[in-house]
């Protein structure tokens, strides 16, 4: 489990450890981490040709200490100062006395180049990037581009975009993990990220932010033991599809059986559909939810917006057990908060942007503090879902989530995710680790399914099973 900083924790975090150490330490280690990682991306370095484009602060400092590392192993490097006034001194001197050159900040200067160092903006950044740099950020969107602690032009503590930025294929990001790496646009303009150890953990606080890796979900799975049975694996009350949309329940009640529910009892209202697809699913149509027994539910795929589907709803939230509610559901509770907020038991919502903005204001540029503050303010768990899925419960944890493909974008694919938390659900997972754990799970699931060219909703479903395996393989 990685986790995530702001810039103000890291700030503090930095300067505590600096006055520990000689002066010039930590950049020291940030540089020859990412000068380090720039050799590993160009292969044979004599020879090579690298640009720096350097700004005002000390992130052109990393780079510019980056370039001297390179350009004593023969690489040509050529920095480019957008700030020649303010370039870092002790950086560009070290630069120099390595045979390091500089030229007119220029868009051709980016001609040719191997790889491309943006060390234009890091943590210091306000606003977007300024004029001067967007005809660099935009020639080097032709080269091999590694970005420096952050893509200049991305908020670091939001993922939030204004106009251009850097597009790197690699961010070396130093000391730990930024919001705007790992969040929105930011996190599709870092590429790969590659964490450089400076020896911050010393110094930083306990994280509210994380991102979960293999081994953190595999350890969460719920696996069967000996004394287990159907009942204590989890019973799922599923209430999902209808009529007019029978796949929206039929996707979501298979996901549920891929994602290991010890039983599911089915008692939404296209119940020929799951008769006809699932033989293992119990349907009891028009039965109470009150009256059934499961560990949890989930509601809301499909089930419609009509009087009779705000009933079904509203009593599958009346009951203790804890619940999902997805798509048409989170649409009712739009109109009818009090049905969330005003239960015991907890709730795990999954809106898309479209459907949080029934709930919640927003989604803003801070994906991430729109959906703490929608948690808080409901009290329940809010999965934002998009290219990297934020999750927070109402005690202000979140996790953010890394698995999955832009293919996921097809219809049906939140069906699958929704079924599959309820397992999870089920099975005895906290509310937000079992939200925290399907989104992961129904990424991998997608990734599996885009190998074969693209994926539809059924595919996905189908991958749920291969995506546990090779998360619990490790
Ligand atoms: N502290 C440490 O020990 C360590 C720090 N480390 C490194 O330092 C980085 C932080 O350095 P920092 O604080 O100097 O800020 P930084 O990001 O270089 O920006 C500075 C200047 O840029 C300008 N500027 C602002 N916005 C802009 C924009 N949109 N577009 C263009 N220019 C813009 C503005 O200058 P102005 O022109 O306004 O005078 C501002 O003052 C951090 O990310 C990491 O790489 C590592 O070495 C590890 C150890
Ligand atoms: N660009 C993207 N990159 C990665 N994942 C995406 C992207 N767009 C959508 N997804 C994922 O695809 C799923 C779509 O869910 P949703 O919009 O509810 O679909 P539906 O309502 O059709 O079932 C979510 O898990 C979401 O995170
Ligand atoms: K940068």
């Amino acid at each position: 489990m990685r986790g995530v900083h702001g810039v103000d924790e890291i700030r503090t975090a930095e300067n505590e450890l600096m006055a520990r150490l000689p002066e010039g330490a930590l950049m020291a280690r940030a540089a020859t981490g990412l000068a380090v990682e720039c050799a590993r991306l160009l292969g044979p370095v004599y020879g090579a040709r690298v640009v720096l484009l350097v700004g005002a602060g000390n992130n052109g400092g990393d780079a510019l200490y980056a370039g001297a590392w390179l350009a004593r192993r023969g690489v040509r490097a050529t920095a480019l100062l957008l700030a020649p006034d303010k370039a870092h001194p002790g950086g560009l001197a070290a630069f120099r006395a390595a045979g390091g050159r500089t030229a007119d900040p220029t868009p051709a200067a980016l001609a040719g180049a191997d790889l491309v160092l943006d060390g234009i903006v890091g943590i210091g950044g306000t606003g977007g990037l300024r004029d001067e740099a967007v005809p660099l950020a935009q020639a080097a969107r032709d080269a091999l581009t590694v970005a420096v602690d952050v893509p200049s032009g991305v908020d670091a503590d939001t993922g939030a975009v204004e106009g251009e930025t850097v597009h790197a294929d690699v961010t070396v990001t130093f000391g730990a993990l930024k919001p705007g790496l790992v969040v929105g646009t930011g996190a599709e303009r870092a590429g790969e990220l590659r964490l450089v150890d400076i020896g911050l953990a010393a110094t930083l606080p306990a994280a509210s932010t994380h991102v979960f890796e293999a081994a953190d979900v595999a350890a969460l799975l719920p696996t069967p033991g000996a004394a287990d049975n159907k009942y204590t694996r989890g019973v799922l009350g599923v209430a999902a599809g209808s009529s007019a949309y029978p796949g929206a329940g039929v996707l979501c009640t298979g996901s549920a059986i891929n994602g290991g529910a010890g039983m599911i009892r089915y008692v939404g209202t296209a119940a020929d559909a799951i008769r006809a697809q699932y033989p293992e699913v119990v349907v009891q149509e028009g039965a109470a939810p009150d009256d059934l027994h499961v560990q949890a539910w989930v509601a809301g795929p499909g089930m419609g917006t009509d009087d009779a589907a705000h009933d079904l709803l509203a009593a599958v939230l009346a009951t203790g057990e804890p619940a999902v509610v997805d798509a048409d559901g989170i649409t009712l509770v739009g109109s009818s908060p009090g049905l969330v907020r005003d239960r015991d038991a907890p709730t795990v919502l999954t809106p898309h942007d479209g459907e949080f903005a029934r709930i919640a204001d927003g989604p803003s540029g801070d994906r991430l503090a729109s959906v703490r503050a929608a948690a808080r303010d409901l009290d329940a768990v809010v999965l934002l879902k998009g290219n990297a899925t934020v999750i927070a419960a109402p005690d202000g944890r979140a996790w953010v989530n890394r698995t999955g493909t832009p293919w996921l974008g097809t219809a049906g694919s939140g069906d699958v995710l929704s079924g599959l938390i309820g397992s999870l659900l089920a099975a005895g997972l906290e509310a937000p680790l079992a939200a925290a754990v399907g989104a992961y799970v129904h990424g991998v699931a997608g990734q599996l399914a885009a190998q074969g060219g693209p994926p539809s909703s059924l595919d996905v479903l189908h991958a749920v099973r291969p995506a546990l395996r090779e998360i619990g393989r490790g």
